[in-house]
This record gives C-alpha cells, sequence and structure tokens, in this order.
C-alpha cells in the first residue's frame, strides 16, 4: 500500500500553512481540508460539536454514528485538549471513523472532534483541522492514549516511511509508503531521530548566514510542518538579519521586520557534509505594512531547540523514516 495527497499552501497568506484533503467517514463521507503538523500528534476536526460562532465559515465533520459496523463511534469517556507553542488550543471529544488520505484508508482512526476551539482557529478558516504526525506519545486522549493515522497505516504501507515536498507558493505532495526517487536532485542525507521529546527532533552540524563562513556547531531541532517559520537560537537570528540594512526587532510584534524592498540573505543548515539551502526570497514572510516585511527567520526564545518551520521544509525534499527512526533531507 502506498499513497500520495497534495499539500495545497493556504491560498491568502503567504505560505502561512499547508492543507491536505483528508476524507473522513465511510456512510457519508467528507472532505475536510486539514493542516498535516509533525509538530503533534492530535488528529482534530472542526465539528458539529463546536460551538456555531466559533466554526463560522469552517467544513465541520458531522460523524454518522448509525449501527453498521462501517459508522463513526463515540468513543465513551474519552476526551482531548492541546495547546500549541504558538498558544492556540482546542479540546473535545473521540470518535472512530475511516480516515483516507492519498488513497491509503485507516478504519478505525480516533477523530478527535472539536468543542473549543481558540480564536486563531476560527479566523482560520480555510482550515478545518489539524493532522498530526509526530509520535503518538504526545497525543492527549485520555484515558486511553490514542494513535496518529501513520502509526495506525505503517504497518500495511510498502515502507514505514512519508516524504514532505512542499513548494513555494504552489501546491506539494506529501508521499506515504514510498520514496519517489524522481522528486529530488541530490542523494538524502539521513540523521537519527530522537523521539524522547515525541517531536521529529534531530541534531544538525551547523549553519551559514548569506555569504558569511559556515559556523559548525553541532545544534537541536525539530522538522515541524506545522510552524510556518524558521525559528532559531536568538544570537543566530541577530546575526542573520545584521546582514540587512534597517532590519531590526519590533518591540510591539516581538519580531524582526526588514524594508521590503531588501532581498534577506540565504539560510544554509548542515547535517554532516550536506548543505540545506534555503533561498533568501524564501525568508521573506511577507508584509505587516507598506514598507515593512515580516522575516521568515525569527527567534525560538527559551525552547531548547530551533524549529525547521515550512520556510526551510519547502526548499528540501524531506523524508520521515518512521521504520529506521531518521529524517533524511535533499535539495530539489
Ligand atoms: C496549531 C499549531 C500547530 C503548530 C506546530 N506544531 N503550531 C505552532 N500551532
Amino acid at each position: 500500500l502506498t499513497g500520495s495527497a497534495v499539500a495545497n499552501p493556504n491560498p491568502s497568506n503567504f505560505d502561512r500553512e499547508y492543507l491536505v484533503p483528508v476524507i473522513i467517514g465511510a456512510v457519508t463521507p467528507q472532505t475536510i481540508n486539514m493542516d498535516l503538523d509533525t509538530g503533534s500528534s492530535d488528529l482534530w476536526v472542526f465539528s458539529n460539536s463546536t460551538p456555531g460562532a466559533q466554526a463560522t465559515g469552517h467544513v465541520v465533520y458531522q460523524p454518522n454514528t448509525c449501527n453498521a459496523s462501517t459508522c463513526a463511534k463515540l468513543l465513551p469517556g474519552e476526551t482531548w485538549s492541546i495547546q500549541y507553542s504558538d498558544m492556540s488550543s482546542s479540546s473535545g471529544i473521540v470518535y472512530s471513523d475511516l480516515v483516507t488520505i492519498g488513497g491509503a484508508a485507516v478504519s478505525s482512526q480516533a477523530v478527535e472532534a472539536a468543542q473549543i476551539v481558540s480564536s486563531s482557529f476560527t479566523t482560520d478558516t480555510a482550515n478545518s483541522g489539524l493532522l498530526g504526525m509526530a509520535f503518538s506519545s504526545l497525543n492527549t486522549c485520555r484515558p486511553q492514549q490514542q494513535l496518529t493515522w501513520f502509526d495506525n497505516i505503517k504497518a500495511s504501507l510498502a515502507a514505514e516511511v512519508w516524504t514532505a515536498n512542499l513548494q513555494k507558493g504552489a501546491a506539494g505532495t506529501y508521499n506515504f509508503g514510498y520514496i519517489d526517487s524522481t522528486a529530488y536532485n541530490s542523494n538524502i542525507t539521513y540523521t537519527p531521530v530522537s523521539t524522547l521529546r515525541g517531536f521529529w527532533e534531530f541534531t544538525f552540524s551547523g549553519y551559514q548566514l548569506g555569504s558569511s563562513s559556515f559556523v559548525t556547531t553541532d545544534m537541536a531541532a525539530i522538522a515541524d510542518t506545522g510552524t510556518t517559520l524558521l525559528l532559531l537560537p536568538s544570537a543566530v537570528v541577530e546575526s542573520y538579519w545584521a546582514q540587512v540594512p534597517s532590519a531590526h526587532l519590533e518591540p510591539s510584534l516581538g519580531a524582526y521586520i526588514y524594508p521590503c524592498s531588501a532581498t534577506p540573505p540565504n539560510f544554509t543548515f548542515g547535517i554532516g557534509s550536506y548543505r540545506g539551502v534555503v533561498p533568501g526570497s524564501y525568508l521573506a514572510y511577507g508584509p505587516v505594512s507598506s514598507q515593512w516585511c515580516y522575516g521568515g527567520i525569527q527567534s525560538q526564545g527559551s525552547s531548547p531547540f530551533s524549529v525547521f518551520g515550512d520556510v526551510l521544509l519547502k526548499a528540501q525534499f524531506v523524508v520521515f523514516d518512521v521504520g529506521n527512526l531518521r529524517i533524511g533531507y535533499a535539495a530539489k
């Protein structure tokens, strides 16, 4: 078994997130556009349990709890509650239902129906749920923790692997169970993943800011398709934006902004001897005013690891190798 699904950038805002059409239900299937998130492990959707005021503009999951074996089933007593690093949150109840992504189906997937969602979810009307693809140890369902869609399907796949091929301002692809050798240019460089924190966490070997020299220093990072930007240690971020005249940390935003007339420098990361290049044009996130633009590289704050979000991932072909607990990067 293999699967392949489109990854559509959210049309209205600078590739803030990438949405995948997910088909939920067998008796009355619904296609729900969801944010595939390698930084979390809950599959949750706006639903008929979400208050109308919070669900306005969203497609909502309507579980068909009929009596046949193919119907949705409420999991009695199960609840979930999650808060993300951007302080957004949601919570609710849990059904079991058929979930198909790119032609690959899981018959009894825990589908977490939202009863409450925070405001940033309500306003993002293109996004009707999150599809967690980190490790199941982070799943918030209680008292019985549930498995991610990938954990449920991986034994049926040709290989316990999936890949992300996100694009700048265009549709990309998530493939499940195989590696499309026509989708990348260089050899794939793999590095081990630590699952201790439940994330796709790995060590990178250093970085280069623009045309400065490469800085060799082991650093921790997670690959997080659900985070838009590239988050690095504040000292690195300061050095990076120092290369752009008039770029500065804008206190009211808590973020670096720069003149939109400038093109930011490239950012290069190392894994062993591999060098992954993120073009400066990928690090221009979007305007905050007529002349100031929001930087695609920002501080990781107090986090113990950097966050390789979409602005970096879209410049690479990325292999999430669950079977061998490793992550791979290739140029494309
Ligand atoms: C909703 C959401 C998901 C993520 C990344 N895991 N963030 C930062 N916010």
